[in-house]
């Protein structure tokens, strides 16, 4: 088996899965599996949900060997005022970290930026904000909207933000809306993007809407609808990413 050549990250197993059901020649140990998806050698990572788990997963794996391309998967609370229904698959034009910044004059409003970088990087000074590669998110999602996705869902793409407290109010969605124009939230999408700077490894960020952030009804969450469509959108771009010429780095 030729070096995994992308790098996929899911948080929970029943994210995994049905990306590991498509993988051929899958060989798995503890929380990895390898094995190819399409022609391209893949590892799937599970380090479990939140971004301590995922930047601790991540920097273990990028201090052995760098991958030519990190993607993090699974599933997110859709917003339905960008027009995200359940089932749909977002591809992020940034991560936002929405919960990190300094308290605001009038809480519980959505926190300010803070007033200094969490990471410098030859492109510029991140504070809470990663913009991914917008060549990369629109080959995704182009991907993604000729993909054999179950029926009535589509693909979009715009800004997932990061979050540690899943919103769990329709006020709470409607301010994050508001201010960052989110489609998604998510837990770990932030923490991947800033560990993939830190080692100039490229990222991209592919979810399915596994519920509508905003007043929670744990009854009409789909995990595997969300996290099927998601499989599907990752092997669609990734047919689509290994043949452009810079995929193959001088190694396929
Ligand atoms: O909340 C639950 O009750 C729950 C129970 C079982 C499993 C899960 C998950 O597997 C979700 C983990 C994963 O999902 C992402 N996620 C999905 N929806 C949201 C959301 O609305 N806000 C924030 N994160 C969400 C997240 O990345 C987790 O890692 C959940």
């Amino acid at each position: 088996m030729p070096d995994p050549r992308i790098l996929i990250l899911t948080a929970t197993p029943v994210e995994a899965a049905p990306l590991v059901d498509r993988i051929s020649g899958a060989n798995a140990a503890g929380n990895r599996v390898t094995g190819m998806l399409g022609g391209t050698p893949v590892r799937v990572l599970v380090p479990g949900p939140g971004p301590v788990n995922t930047a601790m997963a991540l920097t273990a794996v990028m201090e052995k060997t760098l991958p030519a391309l990190v993607l993090q998967t699974g599933c997110g609370g859709g917003f339905a005022q960008a027009g995200i229904n359940k089932g749909d698959v977002v591809v992020a034009t940034e991560m936002i970290d929405v919960q990190s910044g300094v308290e605001p004059a009038t809480p519980p409003d959505i926190v300010d930026a803070l007033p200094f970088p969490v990471l410098k990087t030859p492109a510029g000074e991140i504070t809470n904000r990663y913009p991914a590669d917008i060549r990369l998110a629109d080959t995704a999602c182009r991907a993604a909207r000729n993909a054999p996705m179950a029926t009535g869902c589509g693909a979009a793409m715009g800004p997932i933000g990061s979050v540690v407290t899943i919103t769990a109010t329709d006020l709470r969605a409607q301010a994050l809306f508001d201010r960052f124009g989110l489609c998604m939230e998510a837990m770990e999408g932030a923490a991947a993007a800033h560990v993939c700077l830190h080692y100039g490894v490229p990222f991209l960020e592919i979810r399915g809407a596994s519920n509508i952030a905003g007043r929670r009804d744990r009854a009409d969450w789909d995990i595997p609808l969300a996290a099927t469509n998601a499989a599907i959108s990752v092997c669609a771009f990734i047919a689509e990413w290994t043949k452009r010429p810079e995929a193959c780095d001088g190694k396929c």
